[in-house]
């Protein structure tokens, strides 16, 4: 079922066309991997099916819904954002998780239940009552998660949510990661500059070249058969990208 859709997307700033986008789609229970090189337009492209940047001209639907002014901050409720920075308050890691349940008048005890749960689920329960100050970084970005996950959003966008941890704890929290996003029904939008990452997470790829998505298909698909010269040319330094374990897409049979 697709969740979320762009179509005829076109963002144009200072007479210069940023994005020009004929449809992309987020389905339920997929993650799909954007990656593009430095100003190819992904933060643009992001913020627009996230509804917080207006396309010159095209539409985003959300569940068939096309948004607009009216329905846009109930909209915007049913999605969640995980960001490189986790842009923690100054309070508890409870009081964090808490904060977003509470603006959307989640009832105190549904909130209680869902903070235990991710708490848990983030492997953070020892934390939950100190202040997130102390935090190290991939602490800090399993609260972020834990936050945006409590939420139970229908579409969940992670903004290179691993870039800027040490090795070991990006691949810990990468397994994590994948094992609380199977079996979910939200559309996942994943950003990333780290190509290796992708095979953990990413049920599908698509690709944006100077504001155009150039191809979509499974990881597997894209490693072996890119489109053309750009899509080859960016995926050249994903290291032994032939024997990546691509975890996903062998699991669903791709
Ligand atoms: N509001 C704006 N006004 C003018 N130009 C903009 C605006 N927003 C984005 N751009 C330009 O659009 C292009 C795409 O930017 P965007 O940040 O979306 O790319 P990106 O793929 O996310 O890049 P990066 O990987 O470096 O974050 C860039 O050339 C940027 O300078």
């Amino acid at each position: 079922m697709v969740v979320l859709e762009a179509k005829d997307i076109k963002f144009i700033k200072n007479g210069r066309r940023i994005l020009d986008i004929d449809t992309f789609t987020l389905r339920e229970g997929e993650v799909t991997a954007l990656i593009g090189v430095n100003g190819a337009g992904k933060t643009s492209f992001m913020q627009i099916l996230a509804l917080l940047q207006q396309p010159t001209s095209g539409q985003v639907l959300f569940k068939g819904e096309p948004a607009g002014k009216k329905n846009l901050l109930p909209l915007r409720k049913r999605m969640a954002f995980v960001f490189q920075q986790p842009l923690l308050l100054d309070m508890t890691v409870r009081e964090n998780i808490e904060t977003g349940l509470r603006l959307r008048k989640v009832a105190k005890k549904e909130i209680d239940r869902r903070v235990a749960l991710w708490l848990e689920k983030l492997d953070i329960q020892h934390l939950a009552d100190g202040p997130v100050r102390f935090l190290s970084g991939g602490e800090a970005q399993r609260v972020s998660i834990a936050r945006a996950l409590a939420l139970e959003p229908e579409v969940l966008f992670l903004d290179e949510p691993f870039t800027g941890l040490d090795s070991p704890t990006r691949g810990q929290l990468l397994l994590d990661m994948a094992k609380l996003l199977q079996g979910t029904k939200m559309a996942t939008l994943f950003v990333t500059h780290d190509y290796a990452e992708i095979p953990y997470l990413a049920h599908r790829l698509a690709v944006l070249d100077q504001g155009r998505i150039i191809q979509t298909g499974t990881p597997r698909q894209i490693y072996e058969r890119p489109k053309n010269q750009a899509v080859a040319r960016l995926l050249q330094w994903v290291p032994f990208r032939s024997e990546m374990p691509l975890l996903i897409s062998q699991k669903r049979g791709h």
